[in-house]
């Protein structure tokens, strides 16, 4: 068999899970869209493949920064969201003839504050996990109650500003930044005499209300609120623990494509991420003996 038969086949290339968060902010009722886009080409590439020729390929960091520019006109329904940007990688490059574009769209609902939708505050919808954990120690039970993943971000109300600089500092003091995290908290019972769903619905609640209410200086502000409220509402639990990433959202850069960006259009990167967790607890309360035992992802 010689190399002469050995040919080129199909092919498409481009930008994977664009992670974009575009927040509409003309109003004090902002809206949110979040998506991740996938924008791959079709054409005339044999070049690049076969011998190095770059000449065609609209580089798939292009493809990513034409998301986030699409995006500053609003984002409207992924279809047609994905069908301007296919127009327009096919009306712009003579050699691209079609190719593929994908979206996921995740769905917030806002924060009900008070029986009302909060302007600025959302709830990822269908993400979190309630979970329980019951142990038995020396004959007495203790009951630890959950949820996880539970997804919130808020599109103002948030800033960070006064920490340390040091040679290795570049962050840039915000006082209007996305805060967004991603829920895991277990608290621990101290009685048995327990309605769990009621008051799980209501630690929740809680939570909710606590996290789109608070003015946040930190994410560790917001946390120690959230426990602050819960314990102060229900008697009945004695420590509540978190552990909540703070999922970042970078504002992108659009000004070399000549378009403002006042807090419009943001990266949402997956990793790395802060991490902050604590415990929030009642002064004085009883040991916890072996409760905490084998669950992990706490401190
Ligand atoms: O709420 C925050 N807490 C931090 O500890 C921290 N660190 C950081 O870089 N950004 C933030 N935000």
């Amino acid at each position: 068999m010689s190399a002469q038969n050995i040919v080129l086949g199909a092919n498409q290339y481009g930008k994977a899970e664009v992670r974009l968060v575009r927040i509409t902010r003309d109003a004090p009722r902002h809206q949110i869209e979040d998506l991740s886009v996938t924008s791959q080409l079709r054409g005339d590439f044999a070049d690049a493949h076969l011998t190095g020729d770059n000449a065609h390929v609209v580089a798939t960091d292009t493809q990513k920064n034409t998301v986030y520019a699409f995006a500053k006109d609003g984002v409207g329904t992924p279809e047609e969201f994905l069908l301007r940007l296919g127009s327009h990688f096919v009306d712009s490059f003579d050699w691209v003839d079609g190719g593929r574009w994908a979206a996921e769209k995740y769905q917030w609902d806002r924060i009900e504050v008070g029986g009302q939708g909060h302007d600025h505050s959302f709830v990822k919808a269908g993400t979190e996990t309630r979970t329980a954990v019951v142990t038995i120690d020396k004959g007495k039970p203790t009951v630890i109650s959950g949820l996880q993943d539970l997804s919130v971000l808020k599109s103002t109300g948030s800033e960070f500003t006064g920490y340390p600089k040091d040679q290795y500092t570049t962050l840039k003091e915000t006082t209007d930044r996305i805060l967004a995290t991603s829920v895991t908290s277990r608290w621990r019972y101290n009685t048995l005499d327990v309605d769990y769903d009621k008051s799980f619905d209501d630690v929740r609640r809680t939570m909710l209300e606590a996290f789109a209410t608070t003015h946040s200086l930190a994410l560790q502000q917001s946390l120690f609120e959230m426990g602050k409220q819960v314990l102060a509402a229900h008697e009945e639990i004695d420590e509540i623990k978190f552990s909540m990433p703070n999922l970042h959202h970078f504002l992108v850069d659009l000004s070399p494509f000549e378009l403002e960006n006042p807090n419009e259009v943001f990266y949402a990167a997956d990793r790395p991420y802060g991490l902050i967790e604590a415990t929030v607890q009642r002064e004085g309360a009883a040991d916890a003996g072996r409760a905490w035992e084998g669950i992990a992802g706490f401190c």
